[in-house]
């Protein structure tokens, strides 16, 4: 198995941006090839965990598979993919965990900022199975760790998780839900965030989270 930790990536530093000046229509063109191979590779992780299919032939899917491994390998970044932006102010991070195009464990989140935050609509499967039919809750607080560090951003400033305090109400049950945040108020770098997630019952888990601006980091513009 490959590095995990690409000591080799000197290209992404850890909390940096890479500029990639590839125009923004061949990024687009490129994002929508990788997210329809990532969306087959979701589909391969959920047809895996729910196989009942016989030893013999999960061996030989096995071989497939890993041949189809190695064409991957055969073309392949060092390191992580990073976060990559041109001229144009088009950004891409395909790797992120929560919203990575080209990442099949992410769900992946489609967030929307709206009048008061952010909100994201999404439909988890067994992938993200913690208690019996109910979502994870380290996943959970995965995503909500996302979608309240982008509305503390804002699309115009940097700002890291400081702390992040997840309240579980009740289980949150696996297929579609509800993911919404807002600001509560902001001091200095810091950005107070209020979120939660909601099936169609009402909210099961409440999140409130402190979002820094790291010191010298440019400030917002916009
Ligand atoms: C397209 C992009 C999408 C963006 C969405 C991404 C969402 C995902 C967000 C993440 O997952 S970020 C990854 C997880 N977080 C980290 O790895 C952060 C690691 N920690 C750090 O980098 C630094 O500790 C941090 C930037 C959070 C703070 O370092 P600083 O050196 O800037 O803090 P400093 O000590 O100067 O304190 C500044 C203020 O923040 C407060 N503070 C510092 N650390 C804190 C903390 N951990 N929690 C709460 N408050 C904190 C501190 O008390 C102080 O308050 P006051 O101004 O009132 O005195």
């Amino acid at each position: 198995m490959m590095s995990r930790r690409f000591p080799e990536a000197a290209a992404v530093g850890v909390g940096g941006f890479v500029r990639d000046d590839t125009p923004t229509e061949q990024v687009d063109r490129r994002e929508a090839v990788v997210a329809s191979l990532a969306g087959t590779v979701r589909d391969l992780v959920d047809a895996t965990i729910r196989t009942t299919l016989g030893d013999a032939e999960l061996h030989r899917i096995r071989d497939d598979l890993a041949a189809v491994v190695d064409r991957l390998r055969a073309g392949q970044l060092p390191g992580p993919a990073g976060i990559r932006y041109n001229s144009e102010r088009r950004s891409w991070n395909w790797g992120n965990a929560v919203m990575g195009a080209a990442n099949a464990l992410a769900p992946p989140l489609d967030v929307v900022h709206d009048a008061s935050g952010c909100h994201a609509d999404v439909d988890l499967g067994a992938a993200y199975e913690g208690p019996p039919g109910l979502v994870h809750g380290g996943v959970s607080a995965m995503l909500l760790d996302h979608i309240m560090g982008e509305t503390a951003s804002a699309m115009r400033r940097t700002t890291f998780t400081g702390t992040l305090t997840t309240r579980y109400r009740r289980g949150t049950p696996l297929g579609p839900l509800r993911l919404e945040a807002s600001i509560v108020r902001e001091e200095g770098r810091k950005v107070f965030v209020a979120g939660s997630i909601a099936d169609a019952d009402g909210v099961t888990v409440e999140a409130e989270g402190v979002f820094i601006q790291p010191a010298g980091a440019p400030a917002a513009d916009g």
